[in-house]
C-alpha cells in the first residue's frame, strides 16, 4: 500500500488515497496476443495502416475494450477509444479543457517486420489500466480514455503521426488523399478498403483532451545501461525527413566509358557518404539515416538512370537540423553538378523539437520517489505522438528499458517485470488525475 498526494495536471493539491497492491495482470499476455495479428514466420510483426493485420488488430482490441467495459468507438480515421466515464463528481472549479478526459494510449502500426512491443505496450497498458481503476475504484470523478492510435510510424504511406494528427486537427483527409503507397495504392482507397473515411457512419477524429500520457519502450539502451527503470522523458526530438531524387541516364554498361556516364546511382552513393560524414561532423546528439534506396532501371548492366533515397536527420534543437540539411543539400548541389545529374528534394516530414509537460512530469517523478523505482529525465531519440499532442494539451512519457536497446526488429524485447514498473506509474498517474477529489 501506498500513500500519495493526488492533485491535477495544473498542480492543484486534492486529497491523499492509498491505492491498493498492484495484482500481475495479463500485460504480457496480451501483448502476445495482439502480436499474432501481422506476425511473421521470423517473429517479426507488420501491421500497417489500413492493410489486413492491422483491421484485424484493431477490431480484436474493440471487441477487447468492449469485453472490459470501455465502451470502445471508433473515429473517421480508425483511432479507436475505451472510456471510463467520469461522474463529473469532485472536478471542482475547473474549467475548459482541464474538463477533458485524461488520455493515455499509443499507436497499433508498425514498421515493417517490426517487434512486438513498440506502440503496442502503451494500448495494452492502458486498457489494463483503465480495467484495473474501474474494478478497484469504480468510474472515476473525471472522464479517463485509452486510445490506439491509427498510424505513429509513417510506415506505409510518405506521412507520419496521421493517428495524433487527425485527432489535434493538424492533417485532414483531404490533404492526404493523393499519397500513394509503395504499390501504387492511394490513401482514399485504403481508408475506404478499411472502413473508415468521413463518408463512414464514424464520427470525425476530433478531441479535447485533458492530458495526453503515453507509456513506451525506450527503444534505446540508456536506461538499461544506466540500470533504471523508468525513463521521464524530458524533450522529444525534432526529425526532418526527405526523399531525394537523382536522375541520370540510362546507357550500356559495357560501350559507355566511366566519364561520359550519367550515372544517378553513383552519384547518390556520393552523396549517401556525404551525409554520414556532416551528421559526424554535427557532433554526437546528431543523427541522420539514409535507410532506403531505390535505382531504375535497376539492372546489372544499365546504367542507373535514376535513384531515390530517403534522407531522416534529428536533432533536440531545431537550428541544429536546419544548419545540417543546408549543409547536405549544398553538397548534394555539387555533387550532381560534378557528375551532370538532376536533383530534386521532397520534404515529407517535419517536426519540432517538442519539450513534455513539466507539471505531469514532475508527477511522475513523485510517483516514482514513492514507489522508489529508480528513474532519470531523459530525451526521446525516437518520434512519437506525444509531441504532436503536446501544443494541443499537456503530455508526458514514461519510458521501461528495451533489452540491448533493440526497437524496430523483431527482437525488441521488455522484460516483464519492467513492463509492470511503467504499468505501476500509469496507473497511479491515472488514478491521481481521475479520481482526485
Ligand atoms: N517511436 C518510434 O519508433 N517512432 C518512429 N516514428 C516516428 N514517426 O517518429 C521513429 O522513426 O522514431
Ligand atoms: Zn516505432
Ligand atoms: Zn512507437
Amino acid at each position: 500500500m501506498t500513500d500519495f498526494e493526488v492533485h491535477t495536471p495544473s498542480g492543484t493539491k486534492r486529497s491523499t488515497q492509498p491505492l491498493p497492491q498492484l495484482e500481475q495482470v495479463e500485460l504480457k499476455g496480451m501483448l502476445d496476443w495482439l502480436s499474432a495479428y501481422g506476425v511473421d514466420a521470423q517473429g517479426g510483426v507488420t501491421r500497417l495502416l489500413y492493410d489486413q493485420a492491422w483491421c484485424k488488430a484493431q477490431h480484436a482490441l474493440a471487441a477487447k475494450m468492449q469485453e472490459k467495459g470501455l465502451a470502445p468507438e471508433f473515429d473517421q480515421s480508425g483511432n479507436l477509444y475505451g472510456t471510463l466515464h467520469g461522474t463529473g463528481m469532485g472536478s471542482g472549479t475547473v474549467e475548459g479543457i482541464e474538463e477533458a478526459p485524461i488520455v493515455t494510449g499509443s499507436h497499433i502500426d508498425t514498421v515493417v517486420h517490426g517487434g512486438k512491443y513498440d506502440g503496442a505496450y502503451g494500448v495494452i497498458a492502458g486498457v489494463l489500466a483503465l480495467e484495473y481503476l474501474q474494478k478497484h475504484f469504480g468510474a472515476p470523478k473525471r472522464t479517463l480514455q485509452v486510445v490506439s492510435l491509427c498510424e505513429e510510424e509513417g510506415s506505409r504511406f510518405p506521412f507520419a503521426y496521421w493517428g495524433s494528427r487527425s485527432i489535434t486537427g493538424i492533417s485532414r483527409l483531404e490533404d492526404l488523399q493523393h499519397l500513394k503507397d509503395q504499390e501504387g495504392i492511394t490513401f482514399a482507397q485504403a481508408i475506404r478498403d478499411a472502413g473508415f473515411g468521413t463518408d463512414s457512419s464514424y464520427r470525425a477524429a476530433s478531441h479535447t483532451y485533458g492530458a495526453f500520457i503515453e507509456l513506451h519502450i525506450e527503444q534505446g539502451q540508456v536506461l538499461e545501461r544506466l540500470g533504471h527503470s523508468i525513463g521521464i522523458v524530458s524533450d522529444i526530438v525534432g526529425q526532418k525527413r526527405f526523399s531525394i531524387t537523382v536522375s541520370g541516364e540510362a546507357n550500356h554498361a559495357g560501350t559507355t566509358p566511366m566519364s561520359w556516364r550519367k550515372d544517378a546511382l553513383a552519384g547518390a552513393a556520393e552523396m549517401i557518404t556525404a551525409v554520414r560524414r556532416i551528421a559526424l561532423e554535427a557532433g554526437e546528439a546528431l543523427v541522420a539515416t539514409v535507410g532506403r534506396i531505390t535505382a531504375d532501371p535497376g539492372v546489372g548492366n544499365v546504367v542507373a538512370s535514376r535513384a531515390v533515397f530517403s534522407l531522416d536527420i534529428r536533432h533536440i534543437r531545431q537550428e541544429s537540423i536546419d544548419r545540417c540539411w543546408h549543409s547536405m543539400l549544398q553538397e548534394f548541389s555539387r555533387i550532381a553538378a560534378e557528375q551532370q545529374l538532376g536533383l530534386n528534394w521532397e520534404e515529407h516530414l517535419s517536426v519540432t523539437p517538442t519539450p513534455m509537460n513539466k507539471q505531469i512530469t514532475s508527477d511522475i517523478r513523485d510517483i516514482c520517489e514513492v514507489e522508489q523505482l529508480s528513474y532519470i529525465y531523459m530525451p526521446s531519440g525516437a518520434g512519437h505522438d506525444s509531441q504532436i499532442f503536446q501544443p494541443a494539451c499537456p503530455t508526458a512519457m514514461i519510458f521501461v528499458p528495451s533489452q540491448n536497446g533493440i526497437s524496430h526488429n523483431p527482437l525488441e524485447y521488455t522484460a516483464e517485470e519492467d513492463l509492470m514498473k511503467g504499468f505501476r506509474v500509469l496507473v497511479q498517474l491515472l488514478y491521481k488525475y481521475g479520481y482526485g477529489s
